[in-house]
């Protein structure tokens, strides 16, 4: 079967000015740079980069929006920035900080509407919203209006609206942004029936790495426009291992603590932060074997630290190179 995207040195530019009038100084910006890869039916994977990176430029071909500067692109067969109509026929896309939803609106109207978008049939239409709606609980709040649903209800109705077409392939930028542990776990949920039970290939942009456990088996990571890695998460982390952070609070400024397992990166006043190379239930018997603790706090590497460690990694070995 032919892929659902390919993507063949891929590449998008932006012409910024600045300075004062008459004085405009304008100069090239490259978002994206040669970027080739291709995402077969009924995967799940993740586009992830630090800020700045390309990843929505990248979304906005792919959605056509933007038309690439250079290279090949084809979604679903089609190419996006000319054939945009037929497109949104076949894709469904959710940006995760706005809403496609209107605003004064019943839930159930706003959906509606998006039938008649997409010119689906009202007996399809009827089946899916049902279904969506069991799936996504939103029986309670469907007589709701949009401009008062909670930022988890409305990502559900979001997302509704976008697969109510019943689109081969659905794009997301930031899905779970700014939602709790139990909204982020019932879209992640979700997402996953969705890809094994109707096949939905599905294409994700965060800055969530428990958006990237639990959903996407591949990961391709793009920084300053260049795709740096494409594989699975597994690799990536052997790649560019980030150790997880402990936060102690002591109950009194000490000097770095030393104990098996962990670094001191950090030290304000009572607060020390611990670089773990062992299990950090090891590390909190360690401590409080020596130390009285006030308080403690594990945090999980991002992915900003997982690509940023990729990056020095690059750039040490190019340099090692060069050198
Ligand atoms: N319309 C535009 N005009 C000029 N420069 C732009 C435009 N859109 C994006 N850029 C630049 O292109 C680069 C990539 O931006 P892009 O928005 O694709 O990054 P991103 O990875 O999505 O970042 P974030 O995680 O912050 O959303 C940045 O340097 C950005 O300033």
């Amino acid at each position: 079967m032919s892929p659902i995207i390919e993507a063949q040195d891929l590449g998008r530019e932006f012409t910024v000015s600045s300075g004062r009038p008459l004085r405009r100084v304008r100069r090239t910006v490259t978002a994206v740079r040669d970027v080739t890869f291709s995402v077969a039916s009924g995967e799940i994977v993740g586009y992830l980069g630090p800020n700045g990176a390309g990843k929505s430029t990248t979304m906005k071909m792919l959605t056509g929006i933007l038309r690439p500067s250079r290279g090949r692109l084809r979604v679903t067969g089609l190419e996006p920035s000319r054939q945009r109509t037929r497109l949104a026929g076949r894709i469904g896309v959710v940006f995760g900080q706005r809403t496609t939803l209107w605003w004064d609106l019943p839930l159930r109207d706003s959906l509606a509407l998006t039938r008649h978008l997409y010119r689906v049939p009202a007996a399809d239409h009827a089946r899916r919203l049902a279904e969506l709606t069991e799936l996504l609980e939103l029986g309670p709040f469907l007589a709701t209006p949009v401009r008062q649903l909670s930022l988890g209800q409305r990502m559900r109705g979001d997302l509704t609206a976008a697969l109510l077409h019943a689109p081969r392939l659905l794009v997301l930028d930031e899905p779970t942004i700014g939602l709790d542990v139990v909204s982020k776990s019932t879209i992640r949920e979700f997402l996953l029936r969705l890809n094994s039970e109707q096949g939905t290939t599905i294409l994700l942009t965060t800055h969530d790495l428990g958006d990237v456990e639990r959903l996407c088996r591949r990961v391709m990571v793009i920084d300053h426009g260049r795709l740096a890695f494409d594989g699975d998460l597994s690799a990536l982390r052997a790649t560019a291992p980030s150790p997880r952070t402990l936060i102690v609070d002591l109950t009194a400024p000490a000097p770095p603590i030393e104990v098996a397992g962990a670094t001191a990166t950090r030290v304000e006043g009572p607060r020390q932060w611990l670089e773990l190379s062992a299990n950090p239930a090891e590390v909190i018997a360690a401590v409080s074997a020596t130390h009285r603790i006030a308080d403690l706090m594990l945090r999980e590497p991002e992915i900003e630290d997982v690509v940023a460690r990729l990056y020095r990694r690059e750039r040490t070995a190019s340099l090692g190179k060069d050198g």
